[in-house]
């Protein structure tokens, strides 16, 4: 079988040389153009495995050959070298559809990364007709998932960051899970990180690592989700939730493709595509001062809108079908009359989960696995959930079975006393005291967080946001109190 071949753009003769003598040594064949006009000549006469063109050329910019080349039905590859500093080429390059970038002066071992991850590509598994992944889990063919995996498909093939946005449980992970398994780095790990969820002071060691004995505790040499993700993707799911300072620090390890873990004297390169996520508008939080500009900048290269579940109703049915297959057993349960109905009419504002949600409490409810439209449980809460002691929005009226657990009253309480107008919460002895304040205390906060997550139908930026507290605060309160959101186990 032929080498795969390249071709390389750049009119500085010492750089070509080595990148030729680089890529000779992998085993490759490559041609080599000093201007705009030579490497189109020998686009149009070869095909090419990968492209690598510098971004300042004798009668052009490399950024014309990545315009033209990405249009053309051809499509090889094309990553761009930019010089030192020029973080704006890279990212208009990128958007412009190169695959990747690498700055000068050029590391040869990133070069070599970057070129095999490229060679990847064309061993990638090919979609089907339908457009979709072999072993694709992402169900729907309506128009907007058509485009969806269309978008997807093409963004498999670049190695650029891509910031995916959509509502809370709308598939934003699945999306980039499926993006990894198409794309060059498949057989490479797919790290998901929720940023909200990390407490701040153990930031860095986990997503850099640490040396043994870099602090107390540090007993052994650990990678973080860098290293762990390396050579496949990592995706920052809630980055919106990152710290100013962390941010700080991913900036840096985005450009440079190098971290070091704490103590550590020297960096380590590493290989990482990122996938960022937010169900938050980022550019407002630039706005507003909550995450930097640059960072936007950096992750923002390619954005991916994922619709609402309301706006591509046709897909319901499918994923109904599939969701009761996977919980029930294929052919194990089945709609009542008016069922389908009755959940078209839903506005799903927690999207996809939510829906998984409601089947599985609809399952345990329903006799002979035939699901009744009163098992849905799509319009009242039931009682004795925080959401019935509090009036709450129509948006928010499904009481999810895992929260309305842990919000079963505190054990019953004793008769306020009779001159108290304000009944007595739970949990206060026959003196209107608590007998264990800590317990007590927790069991308050318990109720007041369960109820603002119910009033928002968990969203936790909104019900933070009601509670004035953080959303960062309010992860940790959660898991201080235990408190879980029906999508937490999803
Ligand atoms: N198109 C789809 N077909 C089948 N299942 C889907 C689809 N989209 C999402 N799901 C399922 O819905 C659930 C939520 O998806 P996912 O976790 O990707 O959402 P998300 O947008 O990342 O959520 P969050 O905003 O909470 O982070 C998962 O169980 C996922 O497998």
């Amino acid at each position: 079988m032929a080498a795969p071949r390249i071709l390389v753009v750049d009119d500085e003769a010492d750089l070509r040389e080595l990148l030729e003598i680089t890529l000779l040594k992998m085993g490759l064949d490559v041609d080599s153009a000093a201007t705009l006009r030579q490497a189109r000549a020998l686009v149009e006469e070869h095909d090419y495995a990968l492209i690598l063109t510098d971004m300042r050329l004798p009668d052009g910019l490399g950024l014309e050959l990545v315009r033209e080349v990405t249009a053309s039905s051809k499509a090889a590859p094309i990553a761009v070298i930019t010089a030192y500093g020029s973080a704006e080429n890279a990212v208009v390059a990128l958007k412009a559809g190169a695959f990747d970038y690498i700055s000068k002066p050029v590391a040869l071992d990133a070069l070599r990364v970057m070129v095999r991850s490229a060679l990847k590509l064309s061993e990638a598994p090919a979609p089907q007709q339908d457009g979709s992944a072999p072993g694709s889990r992402m169900i729907g063919s309506s128009p907007a998932m058509q485009s969806l995996r269309a978008q997807i498909g093409r963004l498999a093939r670049s190695n650029a960051p891509i910031s995916i946005t959509g509502e809370s449980g709308s598939g934003k992970e699945l999306a980039a899970r499926e993006i990894h398994a198409q794309s060059s780095r498949a057989s490479k790990p797919f790290v998901a990180v929720n940023c909200g969820a990390i407490p701040e002071t153990l930031m860095e060691a986990e997503f850099f690592g640490y040396r043994k004995g870099a602090f107390t505790g540090a007993t052994d040499d650990r990678d973080g989700f860098f290293q762990a993700a390396n050579g496949g993707t990592l995706m920052l799911d809630e980055v919106a939730d990152l710290p100013l300072p962390m941010q700080v620090k991913l900036l840096r390890a985005i450009q440079e493709r190098r971290v070091r873990k704490i103590g550590a004297t020297v960096e380590e390169p590493v290989d990482v595509r990122i996938i960022s996520a937010t169900h938050q508008d980022l550019a407002r939080c630039v706005e507003q001062g909550r995450f930097r500009q640059d960072l936007f900048y950096r992750l923002n290269v390619i954005e991916l809108s994922l619709p609402p579940l309301r706006e591509r109703i046709d897909d319901l049915a499918p994923l109904v079908d599939a969701i009761l297959a996977r919980l029930a057993g294929p052919g194990q349960a089945t709609l009542g009359p008016g069922v389908l109905d009755a959940l078209r009419a839903y506005s799903f504002p927690g999207n996809i989960r939510e829906l998984e949600n409601v089947l599985e409490r609809a399952l345990a409810f329903a006799n002979d696995g035939v699901i009744e439209v009163g098992d849905l449980s799509l319009k009242a809460a039931r009682p004795g959930d925080a959401a019935a002691r509090e009036p709450a929005p129509a948006a928010a009226s499904v009481a999810p079975l895992e929260l309305a657990v842990e919000l079963e009253p505190a054990p019953a309480p004793a008769a306020a006393p009779v001159a108290d107008p304000v009944p007595a919460p739970p949990g206060l002895g026959p003196n209107g005291l608590p007998s264990n304040l800590p317990e007590y205390l927790s069991q308050v906060e318990r109720d007041i967080i369960g109820r603002a997550l119910q009033q928002t139908n968990f969203n936790r930026t909104q019900a933070a946001a009601l509670l004035g507290i953080s959303v960062r605060q309010l992860r940790y309160q959660m898991q201080k109190l235990e408190i879980v959101a029906p999508d937490d186990n999803a």
